[in-house]
């Protein structure tokens, strides 16, 4: 684990002997789970579980924060059974789904979701021909209920394919009234109003947390990122945790750790257990 700077050994130091106040924010894909090229079968880390129940017994709270639906999240992670045990150790697991419009957690295990944004429907009518005129036929499209996400990893260069992609879906996007979200060989469509960010401050004001550690990977992390540097500067604990990879760097400048992927990220998450109180 590289942590970034002086600042960065001290607010590890204090976010660790301040664990059981401090929530562990983590995403899904990069994070917790390999980047692979078939999104339904982006399974967590093997070492996940072994990792996740002992630090949820020392934290205050951990919260998986993720643009997956959150159906999709519960069964790639076994979040379902990862949470029961650390139902049972008295903490609680949040799970946060398509950036915090789908909410579920270990003691309630029901997941609440609100209806599709309106003009998806519309959108999706018009997506196969969208797909033709910006070049990219071949995309994988993965329908998320409440969002579309489109990708271009499995296309001969994902990164010339995702370019044409974004004006084409963008210009779309805005005459149905959603947004653009743009990730790791993927670009999304969406509900505009909801972000990473806004879940870490329901959590922080939710359970008057005292410390923040949030890991992320992409661009949709970059909101929970600000957000968790608002909260060091109300003078909770904070650490901000990079997944490295070499498809996204956004991160890096403002993360205290730099680790590289999910092996790195559960390496962090086991040495910081081992040094909380
Ligand atoms: O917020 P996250 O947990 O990071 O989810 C963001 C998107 O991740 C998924 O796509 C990414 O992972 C795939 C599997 O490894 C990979 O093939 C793809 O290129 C990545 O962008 C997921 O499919 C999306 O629905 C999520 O929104």
């Amino acid at each position: 684990m590289e942590l970034t700077s002086n600042e960065a050994k001290e607010r590890y130091a204090a976010l660790a002997a301040n664990m059981s106040r401090t929530v562990i924010g983590l995403d899904f894909d990069g994070v917790l789970s390999p980047i692979v090229d078939d999104p339904a079968q982006a399974h967590i880390h093997p070492d996940a579980h072994d990792v996740l129940v002992p630090l949820a017994t020392k934290a205050l709270a951990v919260a998986v924060i993720t643009g997956r639906p959150a159906r999709q999240a519960l069964a790639l992670g076994g979040l379902d059974e990862i949470g029961a045990e650390i139902a049972g150790e008295g903490r609680e697991l949040y799970l946060f789904g398509q950036y915090g419009n789908e909410r579920w957690s270990s003691t309630q295990r029901r997941i609440v979701s609100p209806r599709p944004p309106a003009g998806l429907a519309r959108f999706l009518r018009e997506l196969p021909q969208l797909i033709r005129s910006a070049d990219v036929t071949g995309a994988y499209i993965e329908e998320k209920g409440l969002a579309v996400a489109v990708h271009t990893r499995q296309l001969d260069d994902p990164a010339a394919a995702q370019e044409r992609l974004i004006p084409v879906l963008e210009k779309a996007a805005a005459q149905h009234d959603l947004s653009l979200e743009p990730g790791r060989a993927v670009v999304e469509v969406r509900a505009g109003g909801m972000h990473k960010g806004l879940v870490v401050d329901y959590l922080a004001e939710q359970l008057e947390a005292g410390g923040f550690l949030f890991a992320g990977d992409d661009l949709g992390d970059l909101e929970a990122f600000h957000a968790v540097a608002d909260l060091r500067t109300r003078g909770l604990d904070t650490l901000l945790v990079c997944s490295a990879s070499d498809e996204q760097s956004a991160l890096v400048e403002l993360a205290d750790v730099v680790v590289p992927g999910p092996d790195g990220v559960l390496d962090l998450l086991r040495q910081l257990t081992a040094d909380a109180p």
